[in-house]
């Protein structure tokens, strides 16, 4: 017998596909501290959340039972995913069913921000009609800038075009294609700050993010600019929204989600032109039923051992083409994520070569590693094994895979070259022995190094005075170097650098060793 915990008001209706299972049996929790949730974890297989539980590394390893963890809606930054793939269990989330409920959500507040409609009602039930204090804006004909075009952008894109305004996007990982079937005019983050009457943002909280909209981005706002966020708290500056706002800048504010959550005190909510729902974008009947089904149906997949579509965390492969391949994704999966920080522009072609004894092998698994490891850095959705050339196809990127006899002496090489519409750039890595990974080659240059933690990528003339004063300026931070590669093809041409660091090099000292003369660029990734 399966036991199901299922937390945070899931749709009871959703969760028919795990009912009529005779052996698994359902139970709603209440509200449970991370203490009373430890307690009670381990008798359970499967547990269900929303966003109100954490699922912490403790509950993670208390779930001495558990085999997967469903997320009824998108995010997971409630769940640690670490935890979870280190304890072997499987994540899954439904990233489509609440599409629709938090673009609406976000059509609502747009409309109640200009119509001051939380405002006129308020006071309506305090008895004054008020009909001068809500003087209202039309939307018809206004500019709406729309910060990351996935599902939600997009759909929201339709939806302001059928109210006749002007849509303009800001998102560097989708092509000009996919934003042109939409309509939508692609514009730099400057552009859409200076062009927008009302600015709304649908994209992840990462790091790149984090306070996009703060108070040097106000600045270059249209006086009088409209911002919404429905997405995640802590991509608008809170701090720098109230300033924006009590300085009149920003006309209008409406935040569904909050930096920390629940949010019952803000300095912004003694603001009249301040509008807000406690995190309500996902809360529609139909949308919970749909997330609450198909993650139902997910975790009877799961505990059947069955191919689950949206995995967060582990990929779902035939067995027998994973045992061939396993040693490799790992490796292709990096050179993916090495590629996305490297590469600039928008991204339209992806190609994997295999040489040597990899050729022989069915690969495409390993490609779609390299796919999952170059959009995953971009996007909010989980890409995983199953969705990742999916995903890359509606983005309007081409992925191709082809085998080449000549493996540069290894046994087996993996290139994986990215066009995007500024460059063009290509690594390769090989296994070194069964299971040590190795990037061997970036851009046509010979290196020798270990894809993981902080790298520093230093294109470069081959010339003195380059190595060292790069080393000093590193240490002068007390950064240790834990390996150095240089590449060249010959004396006194270009050369690249890789750097292995112990912790990530700052900004400003990158910014100096981008002005050392003959260095060419300088990138820090982290692997
Ligand atoms: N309020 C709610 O209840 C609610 C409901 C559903 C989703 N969400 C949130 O809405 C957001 C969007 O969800 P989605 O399903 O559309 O995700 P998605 O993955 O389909 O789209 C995200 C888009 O953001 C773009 N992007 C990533 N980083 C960017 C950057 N630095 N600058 C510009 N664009 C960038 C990506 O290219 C992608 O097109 C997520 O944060 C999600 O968690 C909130
Ligand atoms: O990530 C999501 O799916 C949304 O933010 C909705 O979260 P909720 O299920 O807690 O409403």
């Amino acid at each position: 017998m399966y036991k199901v915990l299922v937390m945070d008001g899931v749709a009871e209706e959703g969760l028919a596909p795990l009912r009529r299972e005779e052996d698994i049996e359902v139970v709603i929790g209440r509200k449970m501290t991370e203490d009373e949730l430890v307690e009670t974890i381990p008798e359970y297989d499967a547990l269900i959340v929303r966003s109100a539980t954490r699922v912490t590394r403790r509950v993670i390893e208390a779930g001495v039972n558990l085999k997967v963890i469903g997320r009824a809606g998108v995010g997971v930054d409630n769940i640690d995913l670490e935890a979870a793939t280190t304890q072997g269990i499987l994540v899954v989330n439904a990233p489509d069913g609440n599409t629709i409920a938090a673009t609406e959500h976000t059509i609502a507040m747009m409309l109640a921000l200009a119509r001051n409609i939380p405002q006129a009602v308020a006071r309506l039930k305090e008895g004054v009609w008020d009909k001068k204090a809500f003087l209202g804006v039309e939307l018809r004909d206004k500019t709406l800038g729309i910060i990351g075009l996935g599902r939600i952008g997009s759909a929201v894109a339709k939806r302001a075009q059928a109210l006749e305004m002007n849509v303009i996007a800001y998102d560097p990982y989708i092509t000009e294609e996919k934003a042109s079937t939409l309509a939508v005019e692609l514009v730099s983050l400057e552009e859409l700050f200076r062009r927008s009457d009302f600015i709304t943002v649908h994209l992840p909280k990462t790091k790149e993010s984090y306070h996009m909209i703060d108070e040097r981005a106000f600045a270059m706002m249209k006086d009088g600019v409209r911002i919404i966020n429905c997405a995640r708290g802590g991509i608008i500056d809170e701090d720098a929204l109230y300033q924006a706002m009590l300085s009149g800048k920003v006309a209008g504010a409406a935040l569904d989600v909050f930096e920390k959550e629940p949010c019952t005190d803000s300095s912004l909510f003694s603001l009249p032109n301040f509008i807000a729902t406690p995190h309500l974008g996902a809360s529609t009947r139909e949308a919970q039923l749909h997330v609450a089904l198909d993650v139902a149906e997910e975790i009877v997949a799961a505990l059947r051992g069955k191919l689950v579509k949206n995995t967060v965390n582990i990929p779902s492969i035939n067995p027998q083409v994973l045992s061939a391949v396993r040693p490799y994704l790992g490796l292709a999966e990096k050179l993916g994520k090495l590629q996305a920080q490297l590469v600039t522009g928008r991204i339209r072609k992806i190609e994997v070569i295999y040489s040597g004894e990899l050729a022989k092998q069915e690969v495409s698994p390993i490609t779609t590693a390299v796919v999952k490891g170059i959009l995953d850095p971009i996007l909010q959705q989980t890409v995983n094994f199953v969705n990742a050339p999916v995903l890359a196809k509606n983005r309007g990127i081409q992925v191709f895979q082809a085998v080449d006899g000549e493996a540069e002496g290894y046994s087996s090489l993996i290139t994986v070259k990215v066009y995007s519409d500024k460059v063009e750039k290509s690594v390769a890595g090989t296994l070194f022995g069964k299971e040590d990974p190795r990037i061997v080659m970036v851009d046509g240059y010979r290196i020798d190094v270990i894809p993981s933690g902080y790298l520093l990528y230093v294109p470069h003339i081959d010339k003195p005075r380059i190595i060292g004063p790069v080393g000093v300026l590193i240490g002068e931070h007390n950064i240790n170097i834990a390996a150095m590669q240089v590449g060249r093809k010959q004396i006194g041409g270009r050369a690249v650098m890789m750097l292995s660091v112990d912790a990530p090099v700052p900004e400003e000292t990158l910014a100096e060793i981008a002005r050392i003369e003959g260095v060419l660029d300088v990138k820090m990734v982290h692997l």
